[in-house]
């Protein structure tokens, strides 16, 4: 993606908790499962919630990065790969794993993840509509020229008022 993107999707943690609790709501549904896989970093966060209301224990991280600068993706480095363990676990290709992540944009993350554990159950709590196709559920989608800014990384600051030309 070439910043910057034309729309912007601030989410406070409030909205964050609630999507993240509407996931599992609905995750609840496809299980049970056995462990987590998340997508670090993005997906430490909703996995901690996800884990929380559906009892999970077993948690594991696959650890990848992409988006090197602001907004814009360079190559995708696997940093750490999924244990053994937790690979061997159902059918030992992901029956009965849910991987989550915090969003999917191109789908590339995604991709990568679901060679791994091609019969997990993908789950992210936004989506953007180039990646959609690889999640399994998921809870908002926005359009692919918007940007969704998390809550870890924002700050309160001072907005110029609407008639100035605030940026939407
Ligand atoms: O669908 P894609 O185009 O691959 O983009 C989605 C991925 O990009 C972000 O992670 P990023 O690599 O920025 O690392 P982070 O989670 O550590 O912030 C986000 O958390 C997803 O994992
Ligand atoms: O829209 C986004 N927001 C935050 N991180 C991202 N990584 C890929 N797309 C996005
Ligand atoms: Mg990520």
């Amino acid at each position: 993606m070439t910043p910057p993107t034309p729309k912007a999707f601030p989410v406070s943690w409030d909205q964050f908790h609630r999507d993240a609790r509407a996931l599992a709501w609905r995750l609840a549904e496809s299980g049970p499962f056995e462990a987590i896989v998340c997508i670090t970093r993005g997906g430490l966060v909703p996995a901690a919630i996800v884990a929380r209301e559906l009892e999970i224990r077993m948690i594991e991280s696959v650890c990848i990065a992409s988006y090197h600068d602001y907004k814009s993706q360079g190559g995708l480095q696997v940093l750490k790969e999924i244990a053994p363990a937790v690979k061997a676990l159902g059918d030992g290709r992901g029956k009965g794993v849910l991987v989550i992540d915090d969003l999917v944009d191109t789908g590339k993350t995604a991709k990568v993840v679901r060679e791994m554990l091609p019969n997990a159950h993908f789950a992210t709590v936004y989506a953007k509509p180039a990646g959609r196709p690889l999640v399994d559920t998921f809870i908002t989608e926005v359009s692919q020229d918007t940007w969704i800014y998390f809550p870890w990384d924002l700050g309160y600051a001072f907005q110029p008022p609407i008639r100035d030309g605030a940026a939407g």
